[in-house]
């Protein structure tokens, strides 16, 4: 199969397959600069989580690239698309290759198990009913949920399992890319291990570039490929996964080891 070729390519440092890269992207609100020249790439296949304290702009990072919120400067490209300047049917084109798994799980209270993960093939890619529940009820399967469970409503699963059925959900169309937000927030060790084990399976099986954003450094080492550190509105580090642990960053060694001693606090008791 040949593989579309993107109609524009800005120079970049981590070759000439990015699939996603953000070049110089800025983003306020009022007075206040969230993101401030923002550049990270991530290559096809890659998985990049973005770490960072709270507030540091990981959600509006992943917003802009969403196209739900518009940078005040630079640009975002995926598979060579400058989302900035996207009419918004393009950016709905666009999405229809995006699968999300966000924080809390966020399904629907009001449908059965199946018709969540269901949802975007039935409403997004007009998938007959009866077709879309078997394609559900495999994806359940490959979350480790019996056929059984896609009968059952939300609020009657454990937390572990709506994240399971989320993580079904962010699959089930099968995305070239999918973000994932927080995906072990509220869980324990155990069960944040078991998802995380799930997130690379599923990913490695789609080949899909993913995007991550957590606290949760278990979790990030798990399964990035390269991380990348944001602190006020700029990456500060980004590399290999494997050498976060020597960054040279005093920054990112706080962050990584939580400690409650280093420059960031010196921040937080200035702000
Ligand atoms: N729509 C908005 N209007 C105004 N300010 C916003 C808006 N969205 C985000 N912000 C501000 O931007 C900053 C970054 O928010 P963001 O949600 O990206 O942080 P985060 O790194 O994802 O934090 P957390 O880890 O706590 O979820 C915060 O100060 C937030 O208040």
């Amino acid at each position: 199969m040949t593989m579309p070729q993107p109609k524009a390519r800005p120079d970049t440092d981590t070759g000439p397959a990015a699939k996603i890269r953000l070049d110089g992207v800025t983003k306020r609100f009022g007075a206040k600069t969230v993101l401030d020249g923002l550049s990270v790439a991530v290559g096809e296949g890659q998985s990049l989580v973005i770490i960072g304290g709270s507030g540091s702009g990981k959600s509006v990072t992943l917003k802009c690239i969403l196209g739900l919120l518009r940078a005040d400067a630079g640009h975002i490209w995926v598979d060579g698309q400058d989302v900035t300047t996207m009419s918004e049917r393009e950016r709905k084109t666009m999405l229809k290759r995006f699968g999300m798994l966000f924080q809390g799980a966020a399904l629907f209270d009001s449908l059965p198990v199946w018709e969540n993960v269901a949802f975007g093939l039935i409403q997004g890619r007009g998938v007959k009913r009866r077709d879309a529940r078997d394609i559900a009820i495999d994806k359940l399967a490959r979350v480790g949920l019996a056929a059984d469970v896609g009968a059952l409503f939300p609020a009657e699963l454990s937390g572990g399992m709506q994240k399971r059925v989320g993580l079904a959900r962010a699959i089930a169309t099968e995305p070239e890319i999918i973000f994932f937000d927080e995906p072990t927030t509220g869980l324990d060790p155990i069960m944040a291990d078991v998802i995380n084990d799930l997130i690379v399976e599923c990913v490695r099986d789609l080949g899909a570039t993913t995007i991550s954003i957590t606290h949760d450094m278990a979790s990030a080492r798990k399964i990035a490929h390269t991380m990348a550190m944001i602190y006020h509105g700029r990456i500060i580090w980004s590399g290999p996964a494997a050498q976060i642990d020597q960054s040279g960053n005093d920054y990112v060694d706080q962050f990584i080891h939580g400690r409650a001693e280093g420059p960031i606090r010196m921040e937080v008791l200035k702000g």
